[in-house]
């Protein structure tokens, strides 16, 4: 099987062999072709074109077959930088930069040979002329300058990108691509803006309480030629074309332009990955991205804030990123457009992790950041389906991401051995602090930031259900992480209860991590993701209070904070409690248990769970200081009261019964 030079299995035949291989069904798998390679270099330029999954479809050089398809790769490639090309082109240009495949630094590879195919300005013509034609004004400079697109690279491509270009970026001890993002460490809702154009005025949430605050269609150009111009100056951007939603029916179609490998292998991480024959089908994108996150915004057009500026265009199905380079605001801005999009066509969007247990249950975890839906939805006894973002149609649930985004803040391999293990080759890990020498890296370490981020495709969870999608839910679990310690840890919910809490989207988090007791932060984050939603919360309440009566699902509120005392006196209830309490839920075990209600916020509380001490179950036993418990429970029962104000006046769906049904599901002071 080896070559004379000993190199087995290198392919070095061009591609032809592979269609020798198996010609009249026989699979000539051991013949070995001779080497054609006169030298290493050529031998290694080769290797490197086969292996490039750049080239979505059939190796290029190979035996042309009269069978072939009617668009040749050649015309293809052509096609897809042209449009990529006019992806970059801004509004008062033509077009944009040349654009060609490939890395500017492997000059003279056969990857550069492509050549020139963008679009040419509309007064040249096509063909015939080799000699230079002056520009006319229809063409500004940068329509004559080359950008290369790296073009939906590997992980392993990407990584080299990374390591050679950008400062920060590092191989762990497990093989992880560690990376920094910069000034940000984590979203910036205050610096998101949609663009209020009529439908959008129409259709959107606007105003007291909606996380939609207006751009108008004219600053939002200004922004987009800013990044497009930043974009268009650099030797080379990275493209990725994928897929959200895991629907087939429901498929959105998108492509990131982005200035760093770092934020390349992130979407190709997060997103769902085409294959071959999806790329080659491709076509022009539902939704495009410009990441221009390493160049601010302009401070002097309206709205800007601070030099990050985030903006969603509906009409124009477009996103630009200035001034951040946080990759988290990529998938959570496409999320964003996702809760426009789905529910158009009657489909729920969740900010929700899911999983299903091996006889086909399906639960959904709703929380905020940090509440644990990463952590609670990945089980080693269960499917996953997805971390973060999914959908609910009359189909069942699915999946918008192809991977997961863990937060890595004290991880460990003990209690988190499946986040742990998918630390790995091809994983992208933000922000974390390691060993100069051996790149190992320290999970306690908050030097950087407390929001240490792991971004992995879901296949390294080793029980991820693919294609991810399941049936319809039977349990929606809401996760609150409360710092004031006076949620009970699980409490059984009815649907008006689970309403109320589901608009209310309750969690408080610690203000510092230092200097001793601080009082925790109530949040109120309508659908457990304000931030993200477009519509007002009472549409997405109404659906989802639908789809559970119509299934039958059980809600129940599951605290995965503080237990015994507020933040600085009690403790965080221990995972391994919280597991065993979900693991009751998912079993039926807690559907059948004895309950006993609380006060004040009339939660129904189980007496007992297999695994879990009786006397944490109750908050009332934890407590020592019953004084200090009651005034607490008051208190966040009155923030709840105030928090629920504005939304007294709207109605829940066509009943208005649920509607007063859920506005006595609150607590009562
Ligand atoms: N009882 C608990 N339940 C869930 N998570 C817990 C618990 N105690 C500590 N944690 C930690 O809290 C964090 C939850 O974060 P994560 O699952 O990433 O949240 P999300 O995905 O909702 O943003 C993890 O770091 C997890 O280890
Ligand atoms: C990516 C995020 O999601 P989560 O914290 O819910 O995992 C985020 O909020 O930036
Ligand atoms: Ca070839
Ligand atoms: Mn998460």
């Amino acid at each position: 099987m080896a070559t004379p030079n000993g190199l087995a299995r290198i392919d070095t035949n061009g591609g032809a062999q592979k269609t020798k291989k198996h010609e009249n069904g026989i699979c000539h798998d051991d013949s070995s072709a001779p080497v054609r390679a006169q030298n290493i270099d050529e031998l290694h330029s080769m290797q490197r074109k086969r292996s490039a999954p750049t080239t979505p479809i059939k190796v290029d050089g190979g035996a042309a077959s009269p069978f072939a398809a009617a668009l040749s790769e050649e015309d293809r490639r052509k096609q897809q930088l042209q449009s990529i090309s006019a992806s970059l082109a801004s509004l008062t240009r033509e077009t944009g930069p040349k654009v060609v495949r490939g890395d500017p630094a492997r000059k003279g590879e056969a990857t550069v040979k492509v050549a020139p195919v963008a679009a040419p300005p509309p007064s040249q013509p096509h063909h015939h002329h080799h000699h230079h034609v002056a520009p006319t004004i229809s063409v500004s400079d940068s329509s004559l300058k080359f950008t290369h697109v790296l073009y939906n690279l590997s992980p392993a491509e990407l990584y080299e990108q990374a390591i050679k270009y950008e400062k920060g970026s590092f191989i762990t001890d497990t093989g992880a691509l560690a990376t920094l993002s910069g000034a940000k460490t984590g979203r910036s809702p205050r610096d998101k803006r949609i663009v209020k154009d009529e439908a959008a005025a129409q259709e959107l949430w606007w105003g007291k309480g909606s996380p939609n605050i207006e751009m108008d269609e004219h600053t939002f150009l200004t922004n987009r030629e800013r990044a497009v111009d930043y974009l268009n100056s650099l030797d080379k951007v990275f493209v990725n074309d994928q897929f959200l939603n895991w629907d087939p029916e429901n498929r959105i179609k998108v492509r990131i332009i982005s200035a760093r490998a770092y934020h390349s292998l992130f979407m190709h991480n997060m997103c769902i990955r085409p294959t071959e024959e999806e790329l080659e089908e491709f076509g022009t994108p539902d939704f495009t991205i410009y990441n221009a996150g390493k160049f601010p915004c302009n401070r002097y057009t309206h709205y800007m804030t601070s030099s990050t500026s985030v903006d969603i265009n509906l009409g124009r199905r477009e996103m630009v990123i200035l001034g951040t380079q946080y990759a988290g605001e990529m998938k959570k801005g496409l999320f964003g457009v996702m809760h426009y999009l789905m529910p158009k066509r009657r489909i729920l969007s969740l900010h929700s992790g899911c999983n299903m247990g091996r006889d086909g249950d399906v639960a959904l975890f709703f929380g905020l950041s940090g509440t644990g839906k990463t952590t609670l939805s990945t089980d080693h006894n269960r499917l996953l389906i997805g971390d973060d973002e999914h959908c609910w149609s009359d189909n069942g649930v699915s999946n918008i991401e192809g991977g997961c985004y863990a937060k890595c803040i004290d991880l460990s391999r003990e209690k988190e051995p499946d986040i742990w293990n998918a630390i790995k080759f091809g994983t992208v890990l933000e922000n974390v602090v390691f060993d100069e020498h051996t790149r190992e890296v320290d999970y306690t370490d908050k030097s950087v930031t407390e929001n240490t981020r792991a971004a992995y495709p879901i296949e390294y969870i080793p029980n991820a259900k693919i294609p991810c999608v399941g049936p319809h839910p039977k349990n929606v679990i809401l996760l609150a992480c409360d710092a004031f310690g006076v949620l009970p840890p699980v409490s059984k919910l009815n649907l008006a209860q689970t309403m109320y809490h589901f608009i209310s989207g309750y969690t408080a988090l610690v203000a510092g991590t230092e200097d001793g007791i601080k009082e925790p932060q109530a949040t109120f984050s309508a659908c457990f993701g304000a931030a993200f939603i477009m519509l007002h919360p009472t549409k997405y309440a109404a659906m989802l209070a639908e789809k559970m009566q119509t299934y039958g699902a059980t809600g129940w509120l599951v605290n995965t904070g503080w237990s015994g005392g507020r933040y600085g006196v009690g403790n965080r209830i221990k995972l391994a409690y919280t597991r065993k309490i979900i693991d009751a839920i998912h079993s039926g075990e807690l559907l059948t248990a004895n309950y006993q209600k609380t006060e004040v916020f009339g939660l129904e509380i189980p007496t007992a769970i297999e695994g879990v001490p009786s006397e944490i179950l109750d908050p009332t036993n934890t407590w020592t200081d019953k004084a200090a418990y009651k005034e607490t429970l008051l208190k966040l029962a009155g923030l709840f009261g105030k928090n629920f104000e504005v939304f007294a006046s709207y109605k829940i769906g066509e009943d208005s019964t649920l509607t007063e049904e859920i506005l006595a599901a609150g607590p009562k002071v």
